[in-house]
């Protein structure tokens, strides 16, 4: 590097964070990262000394070896999707972003946050604007990352995106190409919005993400004029015993082909890269729920991933906070 470059270097960075996946589609890379997820106190509320005997005795030998074939299945040349899909999107920010760096990290596995943040610090960078992948608040995605910025030593100043679920850019985008799915692949007689779910007890006691789901739904639906019987809301990925929200994708996609609907996309605004829950999940695993109970096709809408309209979007999501960041330090 020139001494001019050197001396241009951005004082600035972005640091997209979405949630992290193996690093392998194998059970050791699987319980690795399993193990540091399901042991986030802020995704797992149970005491530690009941909880971590169940975990490394109980549930992560049996799933490890389970989850890790659906992750086979899924595999793309250059990792896991998310990681891909995470990576090629901060790539494609960059160039929309030429002043400023712009780097990715996961808040489990590889890349490390804490470790990206003082990397960031060490090129010079004094103030990093955090976008957690997650445009729906919950404190077991925005809030975890959130609280691990604060929580690591030696990180430049740091502000934290807190949600983006009714941004008018990302809303337009989502928008767009579930026009331009029914356009190439036809549409079907309902739309299923399929967010991840969450205990119920966590929205009882005041975690603001179901609220923010409808919203992204509310302005989804108007941004596609869709009237009340042509949509319905559920959430997937249910983990362990207690009550999640619901309705569940499963059962309403099962509700949906027993009522003679035939034909259902499915899209998750909840998700801004393929991942796991979206590919396996819902493309594989809900679409033959809904077949095997009688429907002929259900069609999976893509993420938003690294097209050009979801960078831009966040783009322009940057721009107004970091704006609104100097403007409160003013
Ligand atoms: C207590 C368990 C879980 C909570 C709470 C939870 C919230 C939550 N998760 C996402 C986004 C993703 N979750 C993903 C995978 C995943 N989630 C859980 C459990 C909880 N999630 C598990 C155990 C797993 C792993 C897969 C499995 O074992 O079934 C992923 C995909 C990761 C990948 O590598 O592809 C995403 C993304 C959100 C948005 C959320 C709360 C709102
Ligand atoms: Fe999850
Ligand atoms: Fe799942």
């Amino acid at each position: 590097m020139t001494t001019s470059a050197a001396a241009a270097a951005p004082d600035t960075a972005v640091l997209l964070v979405n949630l992290g996946t193996p690093e392998a589609p194998t059970a050791p890379a699987v319980k690795r990262y399993l193990g540091e997820f399901l042991s986030d106190p802020f995704v797992v509320q149970i005491p530690k000394l009941l909880w971590w005997p169940l975990l490394y005795g109980v549930i992560l030998p049996l799933r490890s070896k389970r989850v890790a074939k659906k992750y086979a299945e899924i595999w793309m040349e250059g990792g896991s999707p998310l990681g891909v899909h995470t990576r090629r999107l901060a790539a494609a920010l960059q160039p929309r972003l030429p002043e400023f760096a712009v780097a990715h990290a996961m808040r489990y596995g590889e890349p490390a946050l804490p470790a990206r943040l003082r990397e960031l610090r060490a090129q010079g960078v004094r103030r990093v604007l955090v976008l957690p992948l997650y445009p729906q608040y919950s404190s077991t995605t925005t809030g975890t990352v959130a609280a691990l910025v604060e929580a690591t030593p030696g990180a430049p100043a740091a502000r934290v995106v807190r949600e983006y679920a009714t941004d008018p850019g990302w809303v337009s985008a989502v928008a767009d190409s579930i026009r331009a799915h029914w356009q190439a692949n036809g549409r079907g007689q309902r739309l299923l919005f399929s967010f991840h779910g969450l205990p119920q007890r966590l929205v009882d006691a005041g975690d603001p993400y179901q609220a923010q789901c409808e919203a992204s739904t509310a302005e989804l639906v108007r941004a596609l004029d869709l009237a009340p019987h042509e949509y319905l809301l559920a959430y997937q990925s249910r983990f362990g015993r207690e009550r999640w929200l619901g309705p569940a994708t499963d059962d309403t996609l099962r509700a949906l082909a027993g009522e003679g609907v035939r034909e259902v996309d499915v899209v998750c605004p909840g998700f801004a890269a393929d991942c796991l829950e979206t590919l396996e999940e819902i493309a594989m695993e809900n679409a033959a729920v809904f077949v095997e109970a009688g429907g002929r096709a259900m069609r999976y809408i893509p993420c938003l991933n690294d097209a050009p309209a979801h960078a831009d979007a966040l783009a322009a999501l940057v721009r107004r906070e970091l704006a609104a960041w100097r403007d409160a330090a003013a």
